[in-house]
C-alpha cells in the first residue's frame, strides 16, 4: 500500500477524543519507510532501506496514524537569537550512524533520524499543552532538563501552558499538577534532585493516558531510566491506539549508564567526579595507616560504568570489581592473595565496588531473599558491608602459632546516593541543555514514541524498542576493560573469553561513554 492510502487504513480519530479507542488493528503495509500496524495493534519499526546497506531505523510520526494534519511554519525561523544562524533547522534527511567506525567495504549499516528544529511544526504555539515526568532513581541533571524543556518551550516555540507530573508515573492519576513558567524553573538546575519528585512502580497505562487525555495534554516528556522507558512506549502505544494527537518523547537518565545505543546518559560525568571525593578520602585514609584498605562502593546495579570510569579517572585505585566481571575471594589469584600482595608491596590499597559486583558470592552464603522493588527491580544485598567483613575475617585468620596473618586497617566509605544526589556540573548542564531542546523540537516536528540521545556526539530520535530491547554493559573482552586492568594491575579473575568467541550482543555492546565509536581504538 502507497503511504498515500495510509488514511484510508486508518480508522478516523479525533483529537483527544476519547471513546474513538478503536483497536482495529489496520495493517497497514507501505513502501520504504512506512508503517505498519501488527495485528495486537502495536505499531511494527518504521524501517528504511537505501543503497549500499543503509538502514534508518526512524521514529513514528502523528501523520503514520492520524490523516490530513495541518502544518505550520517553525516560529524559530523568526526567533531573534536565530537570525544569524547559518541554518536553524536541521535537513529532513540527515540521519546519525549508530557505527562510525566502518571498513571501505562495510554496508552503511543502522542510522537514527537527527534530531533538531524542523521547518515545519505540527503544532500552533498556543494550542500546546505540555507536561514534564520524572520517574526511577535520581540522577545528576534532571532539573536542568526540566528547566530548559521549559525554556525551550516558552523560548522557542512561544508555549505558555507547560505542567509538572507530581512524583512519577502515579503522578499522573493520584495528584494535582504542578504549573512551569521560565520564572519557577529559573534557578533549579543548581540543586540535585527533581523538583516533580519521582518514584518507583505506579505506571498504570490505562489510567495514565486517561489523565492525559482528561487534561487535554498534547505533548509529555518522560524522563527516566529503562523501567521508565519501557513504561513511555506503553503510554505512547496506547495514545497511538486511541489516535490521539499527543506526542511523547522519552529523554533517557541513568546514573548506571546502562542504556544501549545512545553514548552516554546525562549526569554520568558528574557522578563519576563526585565519586572521586570518595575515592580521594579512601586513598588518604589508606595510605595514613600501616596495611590500610580504603573500600568504595559505588552504584552500578548491572553495570560496572562508574566503577569502571571512577577507578579510570583516579589512578589511585588497585582494585575495580564490577558486575560483568566474576571474581573469587580464596586461592592463587583470588582477591585476597591480590590484597595481601598489593599490601605487602605498597602498605595500602584502594577497592573500588560496584554495588552489582560479587552478589553471586554473596547469594551462595545467605538465603536469597529474592524481593523487589515497586518497580519489579531486584533489591541487591549490600556488597559493600559483606566484602568488608570478608576482608577483615581473611587477615584475621590466625596461624598455628597463633599469629594473626596481617593487622589490617579498613575504611569502608559508601557514597553511593551522594553521587546521584549532586547538581550537575557545567559540562553534562550543557548536554542536558541540547537534549531538552532536541526532544522539543521532536515533539513540535509530530514525532512520537522516541527517545531524544546523542549517537556518536549527535543527537538523534530513537524508537523506544532500541533503548529497551537490552541493557548495556561494560565489555569485559573490549579494549577499555584492558585498559582499566593494565592501570590497576588488578588479576582479571574471569577466564577471558576467546575473542573470536564474542556475541554480536558484546560486540554491540562496545560502545563509548567518551563519544568515540569503539573502545578498541
Ligand atoms: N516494564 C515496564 N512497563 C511499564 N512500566 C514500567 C516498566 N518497568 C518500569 N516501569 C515504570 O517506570 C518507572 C520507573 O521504573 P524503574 O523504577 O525501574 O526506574 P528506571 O526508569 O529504570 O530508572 P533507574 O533504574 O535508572 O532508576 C516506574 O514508575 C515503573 O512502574
Ligand atoms: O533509588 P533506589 O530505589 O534506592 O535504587 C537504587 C538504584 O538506583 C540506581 O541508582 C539507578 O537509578 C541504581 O544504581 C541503584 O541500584
Ligand atoms: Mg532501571
Amino acid at each position: 500500500m502507497e503511504a498515500s492510502m495510509l488514511s484510508s487504513a486508518v480508522p478516523s480519530m479525533n483529537m483527544h477524543g476519547k471513546g474513538t479507542e478503536n483497536s482495529t488493528s489496520s495493517v497497514s503495509k507501505l513502501k520504504n519507510g512506512s508503517v505498519s500496524f501488527s495485528a495486537a495493534g502495536n505499531m511494527e519499526p518504521k524501517i528504511v532501506k537505501g543503497e549500499d546497506g543503509y538502514v534508518l531505523e526512524d521514529v513514528p510520526h502523528f501523520t503514520d496514524y492520524i490523516p490530513n494534519l495541518p502544518t505550520f511554519t517553525n516560529p524559530l525561523q523568526a526567533n531573534s537569537a536565530y537570525s544569524i544562524a547559518r541554518k536553524v533547522c536541521v535537513d529532513c534527511d540527515d540521519t546519525i550512524a549508530q557505527k562510525i567506525v566502518v571498513h571501505k567495504d562495510s554496508a552503511r549499516g543502522t542510522h537514527f533520524r537527527r534530531a533538531g528544529a524542523t521547518q515545519q511544526v505540527y503544532f500552533e504555539s498556543d494550542e500546546v499543552h505540555a507536561c514534564i515526568v520524572t520517574c526511577g532513581g535520581l540522577c545528576p541533571g534532571l532539573n536542568t532538563v526540566i528547566r530548559e524543556i521549559v525554556c525551550g518551550l516558552y523560548n522557542m516555540y512561544g508555549v505558555k501552558k507547560v505542567v509538572g507530573i507530581d512524583g512519577g508515573y502515579k503522578g499522573f492519576y493520584s495528584r494535582n499538577t504542578v504549573p512551569l513558567t521560565p520564572k519557577v524553573v529559573n534557578n533549579i538546575h543548581k540543586r540535585g534532585g527533581t523538583v516533580l519528585g519521582t518514584s518507583r512502580g505506579g505506571h498504570d497505562t490505562k489510567k495514565i493516558v486517561d489523565s492525559i487525555q482528561d487534561r487535554g495534554i498534547n505533548q509529555v516528556y518522560i524522563i527516566g531510566g529503562d523501567g521508565t522507558q519501557k513504561g513511555a512506549s506503553f503510554i505512547f502505544e496506547e495514545i497511538r491506539r486511541r489516535g490521539l494527537k499527543v506526542a511523547v518523547a522519552g529523554i533517557p537518565k541513568t546514573i548506571d549508564n546502562d542504556i544501549p545505543v545512545i553514548d552516554k546518559s546525562f549526569g554520568f560525568d558528574t557522578a563519576v567526579e563526585e565519586a572521586q571525593r570518595a575515592i580521594n578520602a579512601a586513598h588518604v585514609e589508606a595510605e595514613s595507616m600501616e596495611n590500610g584498605i580504603g573500600l568504595v562502593k559505588l552504584m552500578g546495579r548491572h553495570s560496572g560504568f562508574i566503577a569502571m570510569f571512577a577507578t579510570l579517572a583516579s589512578r589511585d585505585v588497585d582494585c575495580c570489581l564490577i558486575p560483568e566481571s566474576p571474581f573469587y575471594l580464596e586461592g592463587p589469584g583470588g582477591l585476597f592473595h591480590f590484597i595481601e600482595k598489593r599490601l605487602k608491596e605498597n602498605g595500602h590499597m584502594v577497592i573500588v565496588i560496584a554495588e552489582g559486583a560479587g552478589q553471586e558470592l554473596v547469594a551462595e552464603e545467605s538465603q536469597a531473599t529474592g524481593q523487589q522493588d515497586a518497580s519489579g527491580n531486584h533489591v541487591l544485598q549490600d556488597i559493600g558491608i559483606w566484602m568488608s567483613q570478608k576482608i577483615k575475617e581473611y587477615f584475621s585468620r590466625t596461624d598455628e602459632t597463633g599469629e594473626k596473618l596481617m593487622a589490617v586497617t579498613l575504611k569502608y566509605i559508601d557514597p553511593t546516593y551522594m553521587i546521584r544526589a549532586v547538581p550537575s556540573n557545567a559540562s553534562d548542564n550543557v548536554y542536558c541543555t541540547l537534549l531538552a531542546q532536541c526532544a522539543v523540537h521532536g515533539a513540535m516536528a509530530g514525532y512520537t514514541g522516541f527517545t531524544v540521545a546523542p549517537v556518536n556526539g549527535r543527537n538523534a530520535y530513537i524508537p523506544f524498542y532500541r533503548i529497551t530491547e537490552k541493557r548495556n554493559k561494560v565489555v569485559i573482552t573490549d579494549r577499555m576493560w584492558a585498559r582499566l586492568l593494565s592501570s590497576t594491575n588488578q588479576p582479571s579473575f574471569p577466564v577471558v573469553k576467546d575473542s573470536s568467541k564474542i556475541s554480536k550482543e558484546e560486540e554491540e555492546g562496545d560502545r563509548r561513554v567518551d563519544g568515540s565509536a569503539s573502545g578498541s581504538k
